[in-house]
């Protein structure tokens, strides 16, 4: 009998992953400007194959660790590795080989307003791969099929779409090569409650089907409990509090407290 090999790890058990299954190592990390620290000293373990929602008050920080992440803001101090890689110590070309691995759907979709949706689903691959024009046509005709939009929307500007179909098609931008981490900052934001839902269940099941690993900024209590398996909640600079939200919604750290049992959460716990 063939052994049968889970796609995903284990996850949001609360115990503490092997080395190898820990997919961004985040060490001591403080990131500030000019005299203002934002991030400090902080810890994360984002585990490989799962959904980690990083949570906290507005103007906390979680941007700005998503962007030291991809190396968009310099840290002051501390360590960040991603696939057991320390990014200081990666030359330009390993770098880049890197952020292959990665895709990012940035706040409000961001795509080029001057491009179609495939050709906007075509600037990784143009920057980072050498393929014949036929080929990038292909794939990103996959793409949009993957996230759920009509092949019309392909030859559609941005500013033809609606704003799900904007999110859908930065989603298909992000995963244009193919990435093993997804970065996701609010994507259900501005969505109404039915938009939102389905984004949720799309992102749950291209994560399972394609057994990602997704680090997703949100303010949306909802995808928390749909689809995360871990919640890690910044205040104070720190990861104040991490694990599965039921752990979470235990936790005596004032913020969370505010945040878990308003009245939105208390809708959810009914
Ligand atoms: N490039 C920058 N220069 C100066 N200050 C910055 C810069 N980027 C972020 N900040 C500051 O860092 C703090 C954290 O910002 P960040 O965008 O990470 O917050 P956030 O937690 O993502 O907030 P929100 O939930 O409102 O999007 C804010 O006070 C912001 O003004």
């Amino acid at each position: 009998m063939p052994k049968v090999v889970p796609v995903r790890p284990e996850t949001g058990n609360g115990a503490i992953p092997a080395e190898n299954d820990v997919a961004i190592k985040v060490r001591g990390v403080t990131v500030g400007f000019g005299e203002k620290v934002v991030l400090r000293d902080l810890d994360l373990d984002v585990r490989r194959g799962e959904v980690l929602g990083f949570v906290g008050g507005s103007g906390t920080g979680k941007s700005v660790l998503t962007r030291a992440i991809l190396g968009l803001v310099k840290k002051w101090s501390g360590t960040i590795e991603v696939f057991g890689e320390n990014l200081d110590k990666l030359s330009r070309e390993e770098h880049r080989a890197l952020e292959r691995r990665w895709g990012v759907l940035f706040q409000h979709g961001a795509l080029f307003s001057g491009l179609t949706v495939l050709q906007n689903i075509q600037v990784p691959m143009r920057e980072y791969l050498h393929l014949s024009q036929a080929l990038m046509d292909e794939l990103a005709m996959l793409k949009i099929e993957m996230v759920g939009l009509n092949p019309d929307a392909a030859h559609k500007f941005p500013s033809e779409l609606s704003g799900g179909m904007i999110k859908r098609a930065a989603l298909a931008r992000a995963l244009a090569l193919d990435p093993e981490i997804l970065f996701l900052d609010e994507p259900t934001s501005g969505l109404d409650p039915i938009g939102a839902a389905e984004f949720d269940e799309l992102i749950g099941t291209l994560q399972k089907t394609l057994g990602l690993t997704v680090f997703m900024v949100t303010h949306d209590l909802d995808s928390l409990y749909s689809i995360c398996d871990r919640i890690a909640a910044l205040a104070d600079g720190k990861v104040a509090a991490e694990g599965p939200i039921k752990e979470l919604l235990q936790s005596q750290h004032p913020w969370l407290q505010s945040y878990f049992h308003g009245i939105r959460a208390e809708r959810m716990n009914r």
